[in-house]
């Protein structure tokens, strides 16, 4: 039996994109999804996502890491899913779909995805670090030096030793400028760091406007795989219409013996 699958990635976070409207693709065989996911023995992706028919939006996204497990919000994903939409001539260059954190509206314009974000409640500072959940939870914090931290190393201490057992996504940031940072992100699921995470900028952006890090909003994060742009609106500390922008390209398609 084989698979066909679609390659996208956004800013370097890469993932296996499977059209299961037709609802054929085992959806509790962590072991597959992580095979598939597996860089040495599979096609390799940070993570692994199907495109399902939804009955009142376009679609909907179903998320898995690249350990297998079924997860919360992927921003780089959601990106990319909706290039692949637009690829498969589901949507034009605008679309709402559902996710596991709620509805999302996005549009697609030259290989360039702007996707809405869950609107964000509650952002915990604490002495030396910011916990927000923007679709998945975050921790943010300032280090010296982010080209020569240890994200791996570090990461994976706080996201186990902090976090317990749901654990969570470890991003590290530094200034750039007034409206722009640099940000490296320990991912949850995959269990090292990845070139860029869009609910990790996200909460980047947000976590420098809580704490006044930043004025602006219209945030620039620089990540290891590429740029992405993060706008919000602010009422009463709440963040509201949420928006992650930045490129999402199809890569390759194939057929995998399964
Ligand atoms: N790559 C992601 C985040 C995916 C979910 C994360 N690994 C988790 O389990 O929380 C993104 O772009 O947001």
């Amino acid at each position: 039996m084989h698979l066909i699958f679609h390659k996208y990635q956004g800013t370097g976070n890469d993932f296996i994109m499977i059209d299961n409207r037709q609802g054929e693709f085992p959806k509790n065989d962590t072991k597959l999804v992580a095979r598939l996911c597996d860089r040495k023995f599979g096609i390799g992706a940070d993570g692994l996502i199907l495109l399902e028919n939804d009955d009142s939006t376009d679609f909907r996204m179903v998320y898995y890491n690249a350990d297998g497990g079924e997860s919360t919000m992927c921003g780089n994903g959601g990106r990319c899913i909706v290039a692949f939409a637009n690829f498969l001539e589901i949507i034009g260059e605008s679309t709402s779909f559902i996710a596991i954190d709620g509805m999302h509206k996005a549009s697609v314009t030259d290989g360039r995805v702007r996707l809405q974000m869950t609107d964000v409640d509650t952002v915990t500072v604490f002495e030396n670090y910011t916990f927000l959940n923007t679709g998945s939870p975050h921790h943010v914090q300032e280090v010296n030096a982010l080209d020569n931290f240890d994200v791996r190393t570090q990461g994976e201490k706080l996201r186990y030793g902090k976090y317990g057992k749901a654990g969570s996504n470890i991003n590290f940031v530094s200034p750039v400028s007034k409206d722009e940072f640099k940000v490296r992100t320990y991912e949850r699921g995959v269990e090292d760091e990845t070139l860029s995470c869009g609910t990790g900028v996200t909460a980047v952006a947000i976590a420098m406007h809580s704490t006044g890090k930043t004025s602006g909003n219209s945030i620039k994060l620089q990540t290891p795989g590429g740029v992405l742009t993060v706008s919000f609106e602010t009422e009463d500390g709440k963040y509201r219409n949420v928006h992650l922008e930045g490129p999402a390209t199809r890569v390759f398609e194939g057929k995998i013996d399964i």
